[in-house]
């Protein structure tokens, strides 16, 4: 079975412990300060100077309740001589000088110095970071009484301004050192018993207990409390091999600190040694949780969701085979998750759906599901724990919805809409996403078919197009649309007949249609358009107007510039690659008109979708292939008849390989069925 080394996880961490020093040169102004320090502020270490001081190791506790321990039972009295250097009588007017010169130096960089007195320091509003949107005042200065210097830190989590005047040097201020400026070797070395740790008493079990958290979880996690004068904090042992190598505390206030210049290591370390399958959470407190939900296979990281993990990166990782991420579902909690799966190889990692708290809301880590929910319901979210998403890569449950949709056609258009003409309902219907390639000799007709199926399809569908003919003047492509759309000559000429020419209203109405039903991509200037460009545009008419259907042609009338040393079969295949990709991805169709090469004897029949012009990629690529034929010869069949050959249809669903008729309308430029019957008699009668 694949272990992970306890080390795995390490590298992933913020780095070394955080601590910023405090230099005290008087002891006296140290237990001053640690009234004001808030408790949170773990991370001062004192440079306790008296030779003579013999108390308990306070250095190791945070450096409020340190000092405020020492001032109350240290078993050496504090006194001037013990208590470091105190300034002599004939010092004073230095020393008032000094502390003067330090007030004006922290004025300079911002500190409200009238509010900092030598010994003391009231929290104040950091000029920097003002104190956040509550205007927490997170700044403490201490100006040394002795005059020596001034020191100063922000301890807003995003803040970290400090920095420290010495009397008569320059001011020194920057932002707290990164973590890992930190090196190994300054760790402490700490017990339970140098950090003071009990077992823990009725209070901290009855917290646990409101929490779901059994006695049984807290004595296997060797929890422990500790006391700061009449205030409680749970303490989270950090081991590594049975070694404590750091400890976290808790108020039952949410308020966390942690043991200065101490190893950053997961939490729980030791209870993933040599398992395949791992979770990781975001706090002791859901690491036990997940305990109660029979998951001892669990590590928290230790700085809840932290900015960033470490630089390193994470060689070590660890051989899991799964690695469960059950961070918070907040933000900073799904970012954690996200930077994790990234440093330990998303194949691996898999993540957990936390479950619905309400209608608006879901549960927002494991101990609130195991409050809520009880710990069974913690198990089935983690047994639900989903693969944790690869871009790219995916699963067909990951388009189970899509393929319900497909088959209950809740989109209405998954069978393909029908081109209007009853004689091709069974080869050919119009599928959104496909791309369609007509094909032709010239003048057979290809741009009025397709301008008669638009007509058809806007008739019954309402789908609007847009429209890049290159061969067509506006105004003439104008009348044939609004001829078919009307039924009526727009002139009153010779191909009209005797035929009534459209009147002006229709001509409004027409119009109208128009603007709604068609979308011009055309370019004004004289250079011929790249598929790019087209299909750049075609992209704003889809996300526009909502066009489900494009019309590019013909091929050649393109700028098919390409690189020397690109063939123009291999050109080809990039250029429908591009067109279907298009299609696909805005369910759009798309019909290309290609010309055929020049036919050597040809004998009037339809010609080949492998005639056509430039590459066999054309009928390869397409997804479906026409060829549109007519009938130039009276004495071989009528000459109305219009001969739809569908060479190619890739999706069974939208039709089969066959050849309709129609009969094709020159007044109108409409196309309509004909009874087969019909076409055979008129064919062998040459009528
Ligand atoms: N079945 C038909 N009978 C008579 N005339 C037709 C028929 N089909 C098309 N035409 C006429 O042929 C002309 C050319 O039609 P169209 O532009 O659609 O052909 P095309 O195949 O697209 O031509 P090209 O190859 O030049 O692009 C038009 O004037 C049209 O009215």
């Amino acid at each position: 079975m694949p272990s992970i080394p306890c080390g795995a996880f390490q590298s992933l961490l913020m780095g070394g412990s955080k601590y910023i020093p405090v230099r005290c040169s008087a002891y006296a102004a140290a237990a001053a300060v640690a009234a004001f320090v808030p408790r949170r502020r773990l991370h001062f270490r004192v440079h306790l100077r008296s030779p003579h001081f013999r108390g308990p190791l306070y250095n190791n506790l945070p450096f409020c309740q340190r000092s405020y321990r020492a001032c109350n039972h240290s078993s050496v009295p504090v006194t001037a001589s013990n208590a470091v250097k105190v300034a002599r009588p004939d010092d004073e007017t230095i020393v008032a000088k000094r502390i003067a010169y330090l007030k004006t130096k922290i004025k300079e960089v911002g500190i409200d110095d009238a509010a900092c007195k030598p010994g003391t320091s009231p929290p104040l509003i950091c000029p920097k970071c003002g104190g956040g949107s509550s205007m927490e005042k997170t700044l403490f200065v201490l100006i040394h009484e002795d005059g020596d210097l001034a020191t100063w830190q922000c301890f807003r989590g995003e803040c970290g301004w400090e920095g420290e005047v010495q009397a008569y040097k320059d001011v020194k201020a920057g932002f707290a050192k990164k973590d890992e400026d930190m090196n190994a070797k300054h760790y402490r070395v700490i017990t339970e018993k140098s950090l003071q740790l009990e077992p823990v008493g009725e209070k901290v079990i009855a917290y646990f207990a409101e929490r779901m958290i059994s006695e049984e979880t807290l004595r296997r996690n060797a929890i422990k409390q500790c006391k700061y004068g009449d205030q409680i904090a749970i303490a989270f042992p950090y081991r590594r091999n049975g070694t404590l190598v750091s400890c976290k505390y808790r108020y039952f206030s949410k308020k966390f600190w942690q043991e200065a210049r101490t190893e950053r290591i997961f939490y729980g370390l030791d209870d993933i040694k040599q398992l395949s399958e791992v979770i990781i959470v975001e706090g002791e407190i859901d690491k036990l949780s997940m305990e109660e939900a029979g998951y001892r296979n669990c590590v928290s990281v230790p700085d809840g969701a932290p900015a960033q993990v470490s630089k390193e990166p994470p060689a070590a990782a660890g051989e899991a085979s799964r690695i469960i991420l059950a961070t918070d579902a907040d933000g900073p909690g799904q970012a954690l998750a996200e930077e994790l799966a990234r440093r330990l190889g998303k194949e691996r990692c898999l993540r957990v759906k936390w479950p619905e708290k309400d209608a608006t809301e879901v549960c927002k880590d494991a101990n609130e599901v195991l409050m809520l929910y009880g710990p069974d319901a913690l198990k089935k979210v983690i047994e639900n724990s989903e693969l944790y998403p690869i871009r790219g890569l995916f699963q067909f449950s990951d388009f189970f919805h899509e393929v319900d949709a497909y088959y209950h056609q809740s989109h209405g258009f998954e069978l393909g809409v029908s081109t209007g003409w009853r004689a091709l309902d069974e080869l050919y219907n119009v599928m959104p996403g496909e791309l369609t390639i007509i094909t032709g000799v010239p003048n057979s007709g290809k741009s009025e078919w397709i301008d008669a199926l638009l007509c058809n399809i806007n008739k019954n569908y309402k789908w609007r197009f847009a429209l890049c003919s290159m061969e067509n003047k506006v105004r003439e492509h104008a009348r044939k649309l609004l001829e078919k759309h009307i039924g009526k000559p727009f002139f009153n000429v010779r191909y009209g007949g005797s035929t009534e020419r459209m009147t002006v209203q229709e001509l409004e109405q027409g119009k109208k249609w128009l603007n709604d039903t068609f979308h011009l991509i055309r370019c004004e200037d004289d250079c011929l358009p790249s598929i790019n460009w087209v299909l750049r545009l075609a992209k704003a008419a889809v996300l526009r107007y909502g066009v489900r259907g494009l019309v590019i042609d013909p091929y050649n009338e393109l700028d098919h510039q390409r690189s020397p040393n690109q063939t123009e079969t291999e050109y080809v295949s990039q250029m429908l690659t591009m067109i279907k990709r298009f299609a696909q991805h805005y369910s759009c169709h798309v019909w290309f008109v290609a010309h055929p090469r020049q036919l050597q004897n040809w004998t009037g029949g339809p010609p080949n979708m492998y005639d056509i012009s430039g590459s066999a990629h054309f009928i390869n690529k397409c997804d479906n292939g026409i060829v549109i034929h007519r009938n130039r010869d009276a004495k071989v069949g009528p000459l109305d008849c219009v001969q739809v050959c569908v060479r190619k249809v890739r999706n069974k669903v939208v039709g089969t390989i066959g050849e309709a008729f129609l009969s094709y309308n020159r007044i109108s430029g409409e196309y309509e069925d004909i009874d087969v019957r019909d076409i055979t008699m008129r064919i062998t009668t040459g009528r």
